[in-house]
């Protein structure tokens, strides 16, 4: 099957999943993973899976971003970076990908999206899923202290991120904030986008890193320049 052809599959998968989502919502515990996956690769999978596990959650929703307001550098298209998670997600009947931030005009703010999610689906408890990276940025983002009463934040460790400068910054934002932050050991996996995106541009292999349908989708696509010489 060509690689548009699994595209297609692939939406036609997740939009069965979001209209079963949408009719069974109330009460459900959700994880909400946002990122610009540019590309998704296995760290953001496994991670997931992890806190999926021990946090009980019944569904993960992967938000991948319009027009992230903080990466200032070139990002690939975003139509593109939706569909290689849409790959990524689809063989998973508990991982849901959604275009909300995608298809929003402007830049886009995960307290936005935390209020669409919670006036949409108003029964579901939304939990926010970060790396430790992220959760020591988060004073920068827009409406901080809404951003914690919408959701409970779950903070990863990531490799390359002190745990102790992570657990400190949590400390903070929950006195300050009166935030519910949980921080959460997962196995560790030195993955990046960064990582991935450099390697192709080297023309070294990415198999293993991300899912096979993202690779294909990637060169099939020429992105990260793969086909340049
Ligand atoms: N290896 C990893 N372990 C744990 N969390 C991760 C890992 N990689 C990414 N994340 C988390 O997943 C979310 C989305 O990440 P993002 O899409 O920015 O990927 P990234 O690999 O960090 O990308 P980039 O290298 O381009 O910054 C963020 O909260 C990030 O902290
Ligand atoms: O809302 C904000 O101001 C904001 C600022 C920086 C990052 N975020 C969100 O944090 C998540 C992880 O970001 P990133 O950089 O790892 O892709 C992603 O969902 C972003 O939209 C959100």
């Amino acid at each position: 099957m060509s690689i548009y052809d699994l595209v297609i599959e692939s939406k036609f998968y997740n939009n069965d999943k979001i209209a079963d989502f949408e009719n069974n919502y109330d009460g459900l515990r959700v994880g909400v993973l946002g990122g610009t996956f540019d590309p998704i690769h296995y760290a953001h999978l496994a991670t997931v899976e992890f806190i999926r596990c021990k946090y009980k959650l019944d569904k993960i929703i992967f938000m991948p971003s319009g027009d992230p307001p903080h990466k200032l550098w070139n990002i690939t298209n975003k139509y593109d970076r939706y569909n290689m998670v849409l790959l990524a997600v689809a063989k998973n009947k508990d991982f849901i990908a959604f275009n909300t931030e995608i298809e929003k005009k402007g830049k886009t703010y995960t307290v936005d999206t935390l209020r669409h999610l919670k006036k949409n689906y108003p029964g579901a408890e939304f939990f926010f899923i970060t790396g430790a990276d992220a959760i020591c940025d988060i004073e920068e983002w827009k409406d901080v202290e809404e951003n914690f009463r919408l959701a409970t934040f779950i903070a990863a460790t990531r490799p390359g991120i002190s745990l102790l400068r992570a657990q400190d910054q949590i400390e903070k934002l929950e006195t300050k904030y009166n935030a519910n932050i949980i921080s959460v050991y997962v196995p560790s996996l030195d993955i990046s986008s960064t990582y991935i995106r450099d390697q192709l541009k080297r023309g070294n292999s990415v198999r293993y890193l991300v899912p096979e349908n993202v690779e294909r989708y990637i060169y099939e696509k020429n992105l990260y320049g793969v086909g340049d010489e």
